[in-house]
């Protein structure tokens, strides 16, 4: 039977980088965890062992290490978009370049009132992503989101009326925690955008209707906040939110001769709901 070789890429992951802007009586500084992706015509080296045509990977490493040093960009977005140009550029048998960014949410130092100017912290889970695909003939693509962000809100939240079968033991609440460790990707629209000022506006969005909203069920809390993003930034066409229900559960202090009015609760890890949607701007799809 005839064998053919199918999709393919190949690149380098997890090279990390960190940046220091040394202005006028502070610092400022980046971490970023970058992947490279090439898609082409790779088949003569993958099938005949020829690589000829073969960017080697280490060479994608220095590569974001020196545009890194030569690049004014200020955003993780336009940093990708250089990087992204220059292997599309460069390398005339890849048809498309993806770049895919990690950064770790670093901020000066403040203690009692008073910054620090040359130092840092970070107390997040919480990671900034990018991933801007570029091919021979398209403007790129750049999507920007987050992974890992908690959120919890201890009011306003209820399940009830859901289906019900033989096998159905969940009892309907009008009041229980929800919480969530969600994850964000929103597509931009337009040119010259402000990246990071336009991810605090969405981010920001997003934060607001999770805290304002009355929420019926995950499902329709994590469409307001995909609205609310989408209705205040004209910039993005589309949002994806995966919204896993973190379930607390409700301890049963009955046989303590206790009452436990919504106090005490386990938090769980698994199993958990998966709730996951992409909500767009009517037009774009
Ligand atoms: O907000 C929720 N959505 C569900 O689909 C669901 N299913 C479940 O058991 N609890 C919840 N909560």
């Amino acid at each position: 039977m005839p064998i053919e070789l199918g999709a393919n890429r190949y690149g380098k992951s997890r090279v990390r980088l960190m940046k220091v802007t040394r202005g006028d009586g502070a610092h400022s500084v980046v971490e970023w965890n970058v992947e490279v992706w090439l898609r082409g015509d790779f088949h003569e080296c993958f099938v005949d062992g020829d690589n000829s045509r073969i960017l080697p990977t280490d060479t994608m490493k220095n590569t974001v290490y020196s545009l890194a040093r030569a690049s004014a960009a200020a955003s993780p977005e336009a940093f990708a978009v250089e990087l992204a140009s220059h292997f599309i550029d460069n390398n005339p048998h890849a048809d498309g370049a993806e770049i895919r960014i990690q950064s770790t949410p670093w901020k000066q130092l403040g203690v009692n009132d008073a910054t620090l100017p040359y130092s840092f912290t970070h107390d997040a889970n919480k990671i900034g992503t990018v991933v801007v695909t570029i091919g021979r003939e398209s403007a790129p693509v750049i999507t920007s989101g987050f992974e890992k962000l908690w959120l919890l809100k201890t009011a306003n939240s209820g399940f009830a009326g859901f289906m019900k079968d033989r096998l159905t033991t969940l009892k309907e609440t009008h009041d229980r925690l929800l919480g969530t460790l969600a994850e964000a990707s929103w597509l931009y629209t337009g040119e010259s955008l402000d990246f990071n000022a336009l991810r605090r506006r969405i981010e920001a969005a997003l934060l607001i209707a999770f805290a304002e909203h009355d929420s019926l069920s995950v499902q329709q809390t994590l469409y307001a906040m995909a609205e609310a993003a989408l209705e205040n930034v004209p910039e993005i066409a589309q949002i994806h939110l995966s919204m896993p229900n973190k379930h607390c559960n409700l301890v049963d202090l009955s046989p303590f001769g206790q009452d436990n009015p919504n106090e005490i609760f386990v938090p769980t890890d698994e199993p958990h709901g998966s709730i996951e949607a992409t909500v767009f701007r009517q037009g774009v799809k």
